[in-house]
């Protein structure tokens, strides 16, 4: 499965958010967006699940202009995975990550479905809040229950929006590895908007850096995390360091010029 995003612009009302925006996604990939604050990010992935629709440009899978196809068909390909609960329905734990299975059966849920759900939830260690209220668990703990309801989807292509941004130093690691595992082992793919650019560094292939709303560097980690494109689309000065695999960053302070 490829993913081509071709010159996409997109204005909320008339602001303008992304401009001429391309990209590609490879195959057992997890792709990396990083940039500050309301650089685009989450929209570029809302656009790219068809839940906003760019005024120009096109979104392809294998070829295939998403435009074209229903929400039925781009859910059984691509698993969104929010920021938060907003737009989730109240439910138990077990109810919403069965969600993740309405794209293959509708509203009636079979024995696979069932055993489906209950492979992810163990997998991301939540099978204890099986019977638990949604809204009635940590915010943590909600994130990793909308991560399972993505892999419970069995989609080919997992959009991630900050996976890890309510989570410990310890549960950011462990989702990070459940999810380059499953992308490497199934041969799905991921893109995930990340704020934190050590876990970027070390889960990305590729990272997509974007500033006000386009792509200002991509490549592999050491090519884009460099002290320079650090101080131009954040404003920071850094150090980056080699650990041998993967470059790590240490903010310094705001740059002044
Ligand atoms: N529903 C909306 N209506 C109007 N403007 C919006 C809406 N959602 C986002 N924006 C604006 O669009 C721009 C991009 O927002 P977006 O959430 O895509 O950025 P982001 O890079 O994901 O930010 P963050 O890192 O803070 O989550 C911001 O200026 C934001 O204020």
């Amino acid at each position: 499965m490829k993913l081509k995003v071709n010159n996409v612009e997109f204005a909320y009302k008339s602001i303008s958010v992304l401009e001429n925006v391309s990209m590609e996604l490879n195959r057992a990939e997890v792709l990396g967006i990083v940039g500050p604050n309301g650089t685009g990010k989450s929209t570029l992935i809302r656009c790219i699940d068809h839940i906003l629709n760019p005024k120009r440009g096109s979104i392809l899978l294998d070829g295939h202009n998403i435009n074209k196809m229903s929400r039925m068909e781009i859910a059984r390909k691509m698993g969104y995975v929010p920021q938060n609960l907003e737009g989730v329905f109240p439910a138990s734990v077990i109810d919403t990550v069965l969600m993740g299975r309405r794209p293959y059966l509708g509203w009636k849920n079979s024995k696979e479905d069932l055993d489906c759900v209950l492979e992810v939830l163990e997998l991301l260690g939540m099978m204890e809040f099986a019977m638990r209220d949604i809204k009635e668990i940590s915010g943590g703990q909600q994130q990793k229950v909308l991560i399972a309801r993505a892999l419970a989807q069995k989609a080919i292509i997992l959009l991630l929006d900050e996976p890890t941004s309510n989570l410990d130093i310890r549960h950011q690691l462990e989702v990070m590895e459940i999810i380059k595992n499953i992308v490497k082992n199934k041969g799905i793919s991921a893109i995930m908007a990340l704020h934190d650019l050590n876990l970027a560094s070390r889960y990305a292939d590729r990272i997509i850096l974007m500033k006000d709303g386009k792509i200002f560097a991509v490549g592999n980690p050491t090519s884009v995390l460099t002290v320079e494109n650090i101080k131009e689309v954040y404003g920071v000065r850094a150090l980056v360091k080699d650990d041998g695999k993967n470059p790590y960053i240490i903010p310094l302070e705001p740059a002044t010029s």
